[in-house]
């Protein structure tokens, strides 16, 4: 496990906060190309969603002849189309890169102190049943001269629930997408969980949690930097 946060920065995000050596006029050009880029990807991303549908679509009918059910009784009548479109915004991570969220948000600041964003709601798809998973991140950071905008965290939290996931690999993703685009003396990502799949199936357990973390650079080395995150963080623990 790569347990520092020194990894490279992905060659788009430095092109695009590059501020020395180049004149302004190279400057606006790349971030023009870069803005053209995303909007042709967004688009071409939208098209291919669109010419997907229909196949999302007759699979669903499939699913619900399969079950026993009239697809033609009037409740189901736009009922594939609906399940269609669901699961597309439930995998719409897919589709997204942390390049196009990030967008313009990564600050140049002389702060070097712990930066904790917690509760951020998140929504994902467990890849063995299919069923939903859904809790709580936390995300903890010690920039490194630079900071990012607060809601790109949850952002980044976003892109990577709305994939078909396992919890602990989440939880890692965040982590690492953090450590890319910053490169901060540390990152701690802690996710709590209740999984559909061992509420309403399986085991049935209704009130189990599962609480997965990756701790990376200073919360891995420093057991005090760690356990100050983890008191800020989740105080009822
Ligand atoms: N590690 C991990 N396991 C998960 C996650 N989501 C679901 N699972 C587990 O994936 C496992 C799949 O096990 P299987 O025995 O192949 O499937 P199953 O027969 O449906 O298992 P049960 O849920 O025990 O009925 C189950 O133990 C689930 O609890 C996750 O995010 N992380
Ligand atoms: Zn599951």
């Amino acid at each position: 496990m790569n347990s520092h946060c020194n990894g490279k920065v992905s060659d788009s995000v430095e092109d695009f906060h590059l501020n020395n050596g180049f004149s302004d006029l190279i400057i606006d050009t790349k971030k023009s190309a870069v803005v053209a880029h995303r909007k042709h990807e967004t688009s071409r991303k939208e098209s291919e969603d669109e010419s997907r549908l229909p196949l999302l679509e007759a699979a669903y009918t499939s699913i619900l002849r399969h079950l026993g059910e009239d697809t033609d009784r009037e409740g189901l009548l736009r009922t594939p189309l609906r399940a269609a479109k669901a699961i597309q915004f439930f995998t719409k991570g897919y589709h997204e890169t942390i390049d196009d969220i990030l967008n313009n948000a990564i600050f140049d600041e002389d702060h070097e102190e712990m930066v904790i964003v917690k509760d951020i709601d998140v929504f994902s798809l467990c890849e063995h049943h299919l069923v939903p998973f859904f809790g709580k991140v936390h995300i903890g950071y010690i920039p490194n001269k630079k900071v990012v905008g607060l809601s790109k965290l949850a952002r980044i939290a976003e892109i990577f629930s709305r994939r078909l996931q396992v919890q602990e690999r989440l939880t890692k993703q965040i982590a690492m997408a953090i450590c890319e685009a910053l490169q901060p003396k540390g990152v701690a990502v802690v996710i709590e969980a209740a999984h559909m799949c061992m509420v309403m199936r399986g085991v049935q357990k209704m009130n189990s949690r599962t609480v997965t973390s990756t701790m990376l650079g200073i919360y891995l080395e420093d057991p005090k930097t760690r356990e100050e995150f983890l008191t800020l963080a989740m105080p009822q623990c």
